[in-house]
């Protein structure tokens, strides 16, 4: 997989190269350029913003460098590479989400500030390759780098090698639609809390069903709406 991420933070992105995603791209499996978009402006002042047409607060970003920047990625022509737009306004990341970038060859990721990038980049690219509008959640942040930051990560752990055993992806929170049960490790007691008597009973069997009980109870608790027999307008009961 090859990820281009253009940003005006491009140092941003350095904790790429630390931990699993950082191994990932010395062995090959990911490859991570930034890109940095005051490169594609031509003005003493390398200006990548500019005041809202209609008015308003706020500067927008000007379509130009991002229109060379992104040339310089996927070129002048039709493109079989995705390109993910973050914005409190695109389809919420998910799993599913993550599982579906994490399938995607070459990933380009258009890092916003300000009010946002003008929207010609996005109409003008939609014309030549596939783009996703995609939200990390239903906050405001300041800009894309947060977001592609935790996209890449959620995406780049699922690709296969990154990590070493593919079996822990597998019962994780929204892997398989539920949240993940809790976890414990030695010692077997601490501060006076006990682990779970069926941890410790090595009874295959009996603690594959405990953590599937409380994968179910902590869903229904926590996040209803995740169950699959959940009516409409579920809330928490948390
Ligand atoms: C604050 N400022 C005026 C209101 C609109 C957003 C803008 C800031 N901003 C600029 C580019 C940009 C990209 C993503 C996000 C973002 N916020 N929340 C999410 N879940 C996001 C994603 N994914 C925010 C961004």
């Amino acid at each position: 997989m090859r990820i281009d991420i253009v940003t005006i933070f491009p140092s941003f992105f350095d904790v790429l190269d630390l931990s699993l995603l950082g191994k990932a791209r010395q062995t090959g499996l990911i490859d991570v350029r930034t890109h940095d978009l005051r490169e594609f402006t031509h003005d003493r002042h390398r200006t990548v913003d500019d005041t809202p047409y209609g008015g308003g607060a706020g500067m927008v970003m000007k379509p130009e460098p991002w229109g060379e920047a992104l040339d310089s990625i996927v070129g002048d022509a039709a493109s079989d590479a995705l390109l993910v737009v973050p914005t409190p306004a695109g389809e919420p990341f998910t799993q599913r989400v993550a599982r579906e970038l994490a399938a995607e060859e070459h990933l380009v990721f258009a890092c916003g500030r300000y009010e946002g990038i003008d929207q010609r980049v996005v109409d003008h690219y939609a014309g030549r390759m596939r783009v996703r509008l995609i939200s990390l959640g239903d906050y405001v942040l300041n800009g894309g780098e947060v977001a592609v930051m935790a996209m890449i990560e959620a995406a780049g752990r699922l690709v296969p090698g990154v990590v070493g055993n593919p079996e822990s992806l597998v019962e994780e929170s929204h892997e398989d639609g539920l949240l993940e049960y809790p976890s414990y490790t030695k010692p077997a007691v601490w501060r006076g809390l006990e682990v779970p008597p069926v941890l410790l009973s090595g009874h295959h069997g009996r603690v594959a069903e405990w953590r599937r009980e409380q994968q179910v109870e902590r869903t229904r608790r926590v996040r209803p709406e995740l169950l699959p027999d959940a009516p409409e307008g579920t809330e928490p009961t948390a």
